[in-house]
């Protein structure tokens, strides 16, 4: 075990790999460079374990994952096992080096994470050792290399393993809480460090004072190293100390549980080795020249001792004077930052009152505003209601037109019918008219026949004016003939103008319907975009509004309201026409009656 005062070279005596330089290595490779130098590869196997104790936690340093380890120990033999650990078996001395690395490596990893250069943990190395030892027939060729404890081990009997184990352990640095002034998760590493250290000490004395119970369950550190009290254990412990006067305290306390440490009965070398020495070598040969003096307590001159720790009181008195004065000079800027502070304070206060003032005005200038345009958005629902409702009756208006426009256009059909009936009556009339006429000419010309044979001068002048009335009455039929067929080109003329009114008519009707979906699908849109938001809506109800006041002039024009004149005076004019022939048709009516000698 490596024991001192934090910085003291307990990591260096100890851990040090030294890789490319061996004189640069600690006691762990030299102390396995040295198993392994003994031991048979065939025969013989060398196992090791690397962890760490930090806070009361086991950390293994081969697989750092692998945190928290639990102790467990054999009620019976009270060996020690850590369940779960990495047992690692070593191949030669390279590979010993290369795990010793990892161990290092994953060590400083964890330092640094705590950010700290110095060892917050104790670092224990475990080598495990079995060494074979074949029966007497067999390998006669390892002879030479069986020591004398072999040799009585196989006159014993049969093949044997021989079980050791070495602990190589790099204690955490002790320190004085107070003079460190070590704070949080540091105060916290210390008292951990220091607790388990005490009870270290506590468990050494219990052993060099043969009591019968060695307290070691007070610390994790102390159950790990338990096999190692007592039995057939044997202890060396490395004292480091530093060589700076400040650290007199702290190295005399060192000293002192070295002291109690070298009373154990089992302890084998006593070992100190100064951080001012630059080679552990030297280190190492000053240790054995301390080992063989007498009591360390008798090495020191108390009263020099005693004149450098009133140096250091006087040193750290006026140390603590000039602190004092620095934390005064500090709380003086404290007080003057706080009054800075307290005056920017309160002008933030006002700003923010001012600030607050403003919103509040802002926000009832806002409120009104959200007022007026709900109003507004009222008064556009209201119009828009308004809409709906024309648009509804609009809609209602064009349907009674369409109505209106399908008997117009059934009526004038109807009449076209009739007059067509009529144009059919006139013509069989004008037939029979002109078969009369044809039948009066036969006579007319039996009549001239007749007259040449008629002698007698009265009959031919009775005939002559017979004659004379005859030629008019078929003269005044001529013309009323032909006054026929002029009425009957007039109605033919008529009804083709019908018919291009009713086609005009359909059209407008059909233009009317287009603008009746134009004006339905704009007031669509408008509901939507009302819905969607009252933005714009003026304009589109004035627009709409114009659009729909077209419509109504259409329709009249459409419908033969008051502004189309023209096809009402035709169609007087038609019936004032159809009377007439009907008139004449019933005065040739009773001209056929007439009887035949009066024509
Ligand atoms: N014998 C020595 N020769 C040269 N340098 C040394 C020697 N011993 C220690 N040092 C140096 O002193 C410093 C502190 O040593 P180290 O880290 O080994 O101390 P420590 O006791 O392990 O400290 P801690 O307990 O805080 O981890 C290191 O920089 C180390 O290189």
């Amino acid at each position: 075990m490596a024991y001192g005062q934090t910085s003291t070279g307990k990591t260096y005596t100890v851990s040090r790999v030294g890789k490319d330089d061996p004189s640069e290595r600690g006691i762990m490779v030299r102390a396995l460079e040295d198993i392994l130098a003994n031991a048979s590869r065939t025969f013989d196997t060398v196992e090791v374990s690397y962890l760490q104790l930090y806070l009361e936690s086991i950390q293994d340093l081969l697989a750092p994952e692998k945190n928290n380890i639990p102790i467990v120990e054999d009620p019976k033999t009270g060996e020690v096992s850590l369940p779960g650990v990495a047992v690692v078996k070593l191949q030669d001395f390279d590979h010993c080096l290369q795990i010793l690395q990892i161990g290092e490596a994953n060590r400083h990893a964890a330092n640094t994470n705590i950010n700290t250069e110095s060892s917050r943990s104790h670092a224990i190395l475990m080598v495990y050792v079995r060494k074979s030892l074949p029966g007497k027939t067999e390998n006669e060729a390892f002879a030479s290399t069986r020591d004398k404890k072999t040799e009585m081990l196989l006159n014993n009997g049969g093949p044997k393993v021989l079980k050791s184990k070495l602990l190589l352990v790099d204690l955490a640095g002790s320190e004085r809480i107070d003079k460190s002034g070590s704070e949080g998760r540091l105060l916290e590493e210390a008292r951990s460090i220091n607790l388990s250290l005490t009870s270290l000490g506590k468990c050494i004395n219990a052993v060099a004072e043969n009591s019968p119970h060695i307290p070691a369950r007070d610390s994790k550190l102390t159950r790990l190293l338990r096999d190692s009290f007592g039995g057939s254990a044997r202890t060396s412990l490395i004292v480091t100390i530093s060589q700076s006067a400040r650290n007199y305290a702290e190295t005399a306390s060192t000293i002192l549980f070295g002291q109690r440490v070298g009373a154990y009965r089992n302890f084998v070398p006593f070992t100190f080795v100064c951080a001012s020495f630059n080679r552990i070598e030297h280190a190492f040969s000053l240790a054995m020249t301390m080992v063989n003096t007498v009591k360390l307590k008798e090495e020191f001159n108390y009263e020099s001792l005693c004149r450098k720790l009133e140096q250091q009181v006087d040193y750290l008195t006026a140390e603590t004077e000039r602190q004092n004065k620095q934390r005064e000079d500090d709380k003086e800027k404290m007080e003057r930052k706080i009054n800075e502070c307290q005056n920017s304070f309160i002008e933030a206060e006002r700003n923010l009152a001012a600030r607050s003032e403003f919103l509040k005005k802002e926000n009832n200038r806002l409120e009104a505003e959200i007022k007026d345009l709900l109003n507004e958005l009222n008064l556009q629902k209201d119009r828009n209601t308004s809409m709906s409702d024309e648009v509804a009756r609009l809609e209602m208006s064009l349907n009674q037109n369409k109505s209106m426009l399908a008997d117009t256009t059934q009526m004038y059909e109807k009449k076209i019918t009739e007059l067509m009936v009529q144009l059919e009556d006139e013509q069989a009339r004008f037939r029979s008219v002109q078969e009369q006429l044809v039948k009066k000419k036969i006579l007319l010309s039996n009549c001239q026949a007749s007259y040449i044979q008629i002698q007698d001068q009265k009959e031919i002048d009775d005939l002559k004016m017979k004659l004379e009335e005859i030629s008019e009455s078929h003269e005044n039929a001529i013309k009323k003939f032909q006054s026929i067929e002029s009425e009957n080109e007039d109605l033919l003329l008529e009804k083709e103008k019908l018919n291009e009114e009713l086609c005009m008519m359909q059209q407008k009707a059909s233009a009317e319907e287009k603008q009746r979906r134009y004006v339905e699908d704009e007031c669509a849109k408008l509901k939507r975009r009302v819905l969607d938001s009252g933005d714009g809506f003026e304009d589109k109800i004035s627009y709409t509004k114009k659009n729909v006041s077209e419509v109504p002039s259409a329709f009249e024009y459409a419908m033969c309201l008051p502004k189309a004149h023209q096809p009402r005076e035709t169609l007087s004019s038609q019936k004032n026409t159809i009377s007439k022939i009907l008139e004449e048709g019933k005065i040739k009516f009773d001209h056929r009656d007439q009887p035949n000698d009066l024509i």
